[in-house]
Order: structure tokens, then C-alpha cells, then sequence
């Protein structure tokens, strides 16, 4: 057993948290799934069998909660993320760098009769807010910030030509087809952010704005790739704290479908999840390293 144990961490997956902050008999609520992961002098445990000193993975899930009870008022996934990470370099001198990613279940206050509702919550779509922060017990607390499951599709104002025909090729050139797709993306921020709830909604309505146009005309999209380099190029205008946007765009098709009684007139579409095209980059300002895609 001579080979080298290059690098290792340990941490809990997937610890569901709901925290209900009550203000009044308004109340506010979050569901969170937290994953974290330490990275610790314990390399004796992985060579050795001694497992002295470690931080086992239940005590860190222990931490989620009691982090979670520790934020006694509202705050933001990146806020308690970066406490969750400095809990663990504080309290544990083997820990030098603790890993925390965080994704918001997309709860929304309901309207009941056309009031916002005390109490009452409801998921209207399924995206999903993320972040993922990296604190050392020395260096700066790097906060990357993020969102999935984000179903976006225009019915028009998408076309798709001048690529490669070969005899391997059957896709033809259109000027007009629905464009659809489940945007996973994540920003990471090079310089302090004064509020992330802020920064989260203008790089959503940088995504969003971008995508669909002005709601009368909309906007053109050559393909899914300029589309989304322009969705980044939207962040980093949009949020100055921004240094590098990563983006996950499935093409998700909708097939032209020819009725038996009829032919194809851009009216019904076979919908499909898969297989689906994947197209994926990073787009930084000048300078700056792009960031790990997550
Ligand atoms: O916008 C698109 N980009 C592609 O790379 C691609 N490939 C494909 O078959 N259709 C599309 N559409």
C-alpha cells in the first residue's frame, strides 16, 4: 500500500433544513439543502485506520442545524453559507478549509384572495437558487452564487443554419423554431457584495431579459451558444461584483410534427427531454480566471 494519497476531504451530502423566521404573525420560511465538505489533516485516517481528531460527517451535519438556529434573522443562502464554512475553521483546528453548497427550494408567499398570505408558501416553478462557498482558515471567502432548473422557451425569434451539412447531417436550416431549454448557471463574485438577494434578482432579469427581448418584439437568437454568451455578457454588465459567469444550456427540442391529416405548419411539435443538445462555457472579464463549472 505505498501508493500517495494525493488530496482527500469528507463531508455530509444533502441535509435538508427548513428555518421559519417568525415576524409577527407574518412569517418567513426557506427550505435549503446543504452539502459541505472539509478539508482537514486526517490523512492518517485514510493510511492508518485512526480516525483521531476528525470531524465525522454527523457532527457536520449537527452544524447545519445548529448554524441554521444560530441565524436568528433573515438571511441569504451566501450569508449562511459563509457562517456555516467559518463554523467549522473556527471551531475545529484540524479543518483548514471548509466547502458549503446551498440550493433554496423556490417557496413563494401565495396570494389567497389577492393578499399576500402570512403563512401560506407555494412552488410555482422548480428553480432553484444555489451557492457554493470556500472559506480558509486564511485567504478570503470566495462566494459563488447560482441557479438551476431554470425552464425558459420562446415560441419564435430562434433559428439554427450555416452549420455543417454532410452527408452525416439530416437537421435542416430553420429561421423559425421554438427555442427551449433548463438553464443551470453559476457567478462567482471577484469583490464584496453589499446584498446578494439584490445581485441574485439582477443577474436573473440579466438572464431573462436577455433570453426573451422586449415582450412586444422579442429578440433574435442565431443559436443557443450566442445566446448564451450574451446571457453572460448581461451578468457581468449587470453585477459589477460579478468576475465569471458559467452557463449549462440543454437545447431542449421540440420536434416538427406532421399529423396524420396534416403537414408540419410551426403549429404541433413532438416535446422532447432527450436526447438533448448540451452547450456549456465560461465567460470572465478580461483577466480574470474562469471559475470551477460546480
Ligand atoms: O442552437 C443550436 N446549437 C447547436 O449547437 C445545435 N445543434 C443542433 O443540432 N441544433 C442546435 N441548435
Amino acid at each position: 500500500m505505498g501508493g500517495v494519497l494525493a488530496e482527500h476531504q469528507h463531508g455530509k451530502g444533502r441535509v435538508r433544513l427548513g428555518r421559519v423566521w417568525r415576524e409577527g404573525a407574518v412569517h418567513h420560511m426557506v427550505e435549503w439543502t446543504v452539502s459541505t465538505m472539509l478539508e482537514s489533516d486526517m490523512a492518517h485516517a485514510f493510511t492508518t485506520g485512526s480516525n483521531k481528531g476528525m470531524t465525522a460527517t454527523d457532527t457536520q451535519k449537527n452544524m447545519v442545524y445548529y448554524v441554521g438556529k444560530q441565524c436568528s434573522s433573515r438571511c441569504t443562502i451566501e450569508e449562511y453559507a459563509t457562517a456555516l464554512g467559518k463554523k467549522f475553521v473556527d471551531e475545529y483546528p484540524l479543518v483548514s478549509k471548509a466547502k458549503i453548497w446551498v440550493e433554496q427550494a423556490p417557496w413563494k408567499r401565495v396570494m389567497v384572495a389577492g393578499q399576500p398570505h402570512n403563512h401560506g408558501f407555494a412552488q410555482y416553478a422548480p428553480a432553484t437558487r444555489t451557492t457554493y462557498v470556500e472559506v480558509s482558515k486564511t485567504g478570503p471567502v470566495e462566494v459563488t452564487s447560482g441557479l438551476k432548473n431554470f425552464k425558459v422557451l420562446k415560441t419564435t425569434q430562434s433559428g439554427y443554419d450555416g452549420f455543417l451539412h454532410d452527408k452525416y447531417t439530416l437537421l435542416g436550416d430553420t429561421s423559425d423554431r421554438i427555442m427551449a431549454t433548463s438553464i443551470t448557471s453559476t457567478w462567482k463574485f471577484t469583490s464584496p457584495v453589499p446584498n446578494y438577494d439584490a445581485a441574485y434578482e439582477a443577474a436573473v432579469t440579466a438572464i431573462t431579459e436577455t433570453f426573451y427581448g422586449p415582450p412586444d418584439k422579442g429578440v433574435f437568437s442565431p443559436g443557443v451558444q450566442a445566446t448564451l454568451y450574451q446571457m453572460a455578457n448581461a451578468i457581468l454588465a449587470k453585477v459589477p461584483q460579478v468576475g465569471s459567469v458559467f452557463f449549462n444550456l440543454p437545447n431542449l427540442h421540440f420536434l416538427p410534427c406532421n399529423p396524420v391529416t396534416s403537414k408540419f405548419d410551426n403549429d404541433v411539435y413532438i416535446a422532447t427531454s432527450e436526447p438533448h443538445g448540451d452547450i456549456e462555457a465560461t465567460v470572465t472579464r478580461q483577466g480574470v480566471q474562469p471559475h470551477c463549472k460546480l
